[in-house]
């Protein structure tokens, strides 16, 4: 069979609607960025991929892009040796407002590995999910992310969700959320208000849901002190606690001092970072995101590592549209030991604002279906992603900056941890 090549590949910078999220950093801009990927072979086949549309990765994602040309689809080793053969230029760019300091050459590769998988699954006739080895599940559960919010962005009417500034108003919003999407698992979002504060609202959501397993991540915006007090008092309560503190050496010393088990998207977000880790015994769950670690194959290495090392594997989320959503759900379905309710960001986005053609991704009960279509299983509204892209020229964000944001209604707010 003739090798079908890669003959162009476009990047779509996009921008949705976003409400105003708190987090440790500060508090989400009115729009999320997204880079939309589209790699065209020769033959037409097209395979999309989805990314962060920081103002420095876009440059990133084209410099790549302008190397791929002539490639194999099939050979992603010979992508990912391009994109890290590529200088180092301008810094952030990662998408997550610095919070997750990963390597950039997976960042960069990822969305590529992924519509190159699309491409090959549309060329065989056969979902993502069986180039990943198979699907052992048909549906993959995600959690409820929780967030105290502003009721609106400032200057703008309160959103559909309302504020969110006390344990009655996140009650409430898990309420509004699981009844809406069908949420098992709650992850509050914390690192925003005093922690006993925080406390008081992951004991009123055990109350309110007494059998749903319960995380809080307040990245890292803890010490160790603070934190081995947070872990203590809430023993029994929580299934785990994500990035209470910051750093390996940090989160061992709450791991030796608390009964839960840690779980960190920040402390270990690349292969280098697993073994000091594991040496200090610091967390007991990864949370993967193809995003940052280069995609979903690497994300399946990932995942044997963590069963190598007797670690429990679950997803992180950034702001997402379909196409991640889709590489998400067919990535989870095929990893046997992800076992933890993935994290997703996507009862906060308005729910017909996408860039993929309705209908392919549904939640019920908590959970997707795993798409069968080839390859990813979604397709690209083009006319919708020219409104997306047209929203980002006009929306005045070029780059995820949540401390600027907040610190223009709250001058002088500091984010540097441990903010407690
Ligand atoms: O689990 C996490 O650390 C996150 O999801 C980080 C994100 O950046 C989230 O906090 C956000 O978007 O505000
Ligand atoms: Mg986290």
């Amino acid at each position: 069979m003739p090798v079908d090549r890669i003959r162009e590949v476009r990047i779509t910078p996009v921008a949705f609607h976003d409400p105003p999220l708190l987090n440790a950093v500060g508090v989400h801009q009115p729009f999320a960025l997204r880079a939309v990927v589209e790699v065209v072979t020769e033959d037409g086949v097209t395979g999309l991929g989805e990314s962060y549309g920081d103002a420095v990765h876009l440059d990133r994602l084209r410099r790549a892009a302008e190397e791929l040309r002539g490639v194999d689809p099939w050979h992603v080793q010979e992508i990912a040796r391009r994109v890290r053969l590529l200088p180092e230029t301008g810094t952030g760019g990662d998408g997550t407002s610095g919070m997750v300091r990963s390597a950039t050459a997976d960042r960069v590769l990822s969305p590529f590995e992924v519509a190159c998988l699309d491409i090959q699954g549309r060329t065989v006739g056969r979902p993502v999910t069986d180039l990943l080895g198979g699907a052992v599940r048909d549906r993959v559960e995600f959690s409820a992310y929780l967030f105290y919010k502003w009721a609106g962005h400032p200057g703008a009417e309160e959103d559909r969700w309302g504020a969110a500034r006390d344990s009655d108003e996140i009650v409430a919003q898990a309420r509004r959320i699981v009844d809406e999407f069908g949420f098992n698992a709650l992850k509050l979002k914390g690192g925003v208000v005093p922690p006993q504060e925080e406390v008081a609202a992951i004991r009123a959501l055990r109350a309110a849901f007494p059998d749903s397993p319960l995380r809080i991540d307040p990245n890292a915006a803890w010490s160790v002190e603070t934190s081995v007090k947070v872990g203590t008092e809430l023993a029994g309560v929580l299934e785990y606690l994500e990035d209470p503190t910051a750093g390996i050496a940090g989160m061992a010393r709450v791991a030796r001092a608390v009964p839960m088990p840690l779980a960190t998207n920040m402390c270990v977000v690349a292969f280098d970072h697993v073994r000091p880790a594991v040496e200090a015994d610091a967390v007991r769950v990864i949370l993967s995101d193809h995003h940052f670690w280069g995609g979903l194959g690497r994300s399946r290495a990932l995942a044997s590592t963590c069963e190598t090392f007797g670690l429990g594997l679950s997803m992180h989320s950034n702001s997402h549209l379909g196409i991640s959503l889709a590489a998400m759900t067919h990535l989870a379905a095929a990893t046997p030991n992800l076992t933890y309710a993935c994290d997703t960001h996507w009862p906060w986005k308005e729910q017909d604002e996408d860039v993929i053609v309705p209908g392919a991704l549904r939640f019920e009960a908590g959970a997707v279906a795993v798409p069968t279509a080839p390859g990813l299983g979604v397709e690209l509204d083009r006319d919708a992603l020219a409104r997306l892209h047209e929203q980002y020229l006009t929306c005045g964000i070029t780059s995820r900056d949540d401390t600027a944001y907040y610190r223009g209604h709250h001058p002088g707010f500091d984010p540097t941890p441990p903010r407690w």
